[in-house]
């Protein structure tokens, strides 16, 4: 495959109800179409739970190429075999996760739609830094929508990757791929696809290649 210019980067429904049926969906969405990431992101969920999650998730991403990252906890992303992590304004600084996780671990981090946030990310080890939320959506509370412009002085100016969240969806996702970010963190978009979850990364996969 080409090398696109885009990637998209999946986010897990906050809940599972039925996780079974869950990991039938994503082994349908994973097969569509290429995707770089899966982020593992249950909220509220105890450690069993999370632990069960990554145990049923995790081979199937993994077997298929594709870097699991968990949300929120360093400590269970390392001890369940994810490939990192990802941390918000109010998680675990990015520097004491790089401390800990060592360099081989893959750190995200939330950035809302401050540039000085996400050099901030940067100079401490992050991976990548997340730009969000640029469209309303219900999988979760937000107080920040950045201008899609952001993406573009961030492409232009720092060699970190960038992912761009919230509300993301087939029909939206042009202008930021334009804008120029490296990743689309998508859940809702994928998982209530009107035509199911295989059909919307066969669709987003048409316009990162194009
Ligand atoms: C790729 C990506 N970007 C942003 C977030 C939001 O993380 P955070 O601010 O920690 O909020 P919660 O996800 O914990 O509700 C994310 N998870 N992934
Ligand atoms: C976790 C997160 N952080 C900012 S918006 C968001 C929700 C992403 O889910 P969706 O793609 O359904 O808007």
């Amino acid at each position: 495959m080409s090398d696109p210019r885009c990637q998209l980067y999946l986010v897990t429904p906050p809940s599972l109800r039925n996780p079974a049926d869950f990991a039938e969906s994503l082994r349908a969405a994973l097969d569509a179409g290429p995707v770089a990431a899966l982020q593992i992101r249950l909220k509220p969920a105890d450690d069993d739970t999370l632990r069960r999650a990554v145990d049923l998730l995790r081979p199937i991403a993994q077997d298929r190429g594709v870097a699991v990252i968990l949300n929120d906890r360093p400590d269970l992303a390392q001890q369940t075999g994810c490939d990192g992590v990802h941390l918000g304004q109010d998680d675990m600084p990015v520097a004491q996760a790089r401390r800990i996780l060592g360099r081989g671990f893959m750190i995200g981090a939330t950035c809302h739609d401050s540039r000085h946030l996400a050099m901030e990310a940067g100079e401490a080890g992050a991976d990548y830094i997340a730009f969000g939320a640029f469209f309303p959506t219900s999988t979760k509370a937000t107080s920040h929508r950045p201008d899609p412009e952001i993406l573009t002085i961030w492409r232009e100016t720092m060699e970190i990757p960038s992912v761009a969240i919230g509300g993301v969806t087939v029909a939206n996702a042009p202008v930021l791929i334009e804008a120029g970010a490296d990743f689309l963190a998508v859940s809702a978009g994928v998982w209530t696809h009107p035509e199911g979850p295989a059909a919307a990364v066969e669709a987003f996969g048409r316009l990162m290649s194009t």
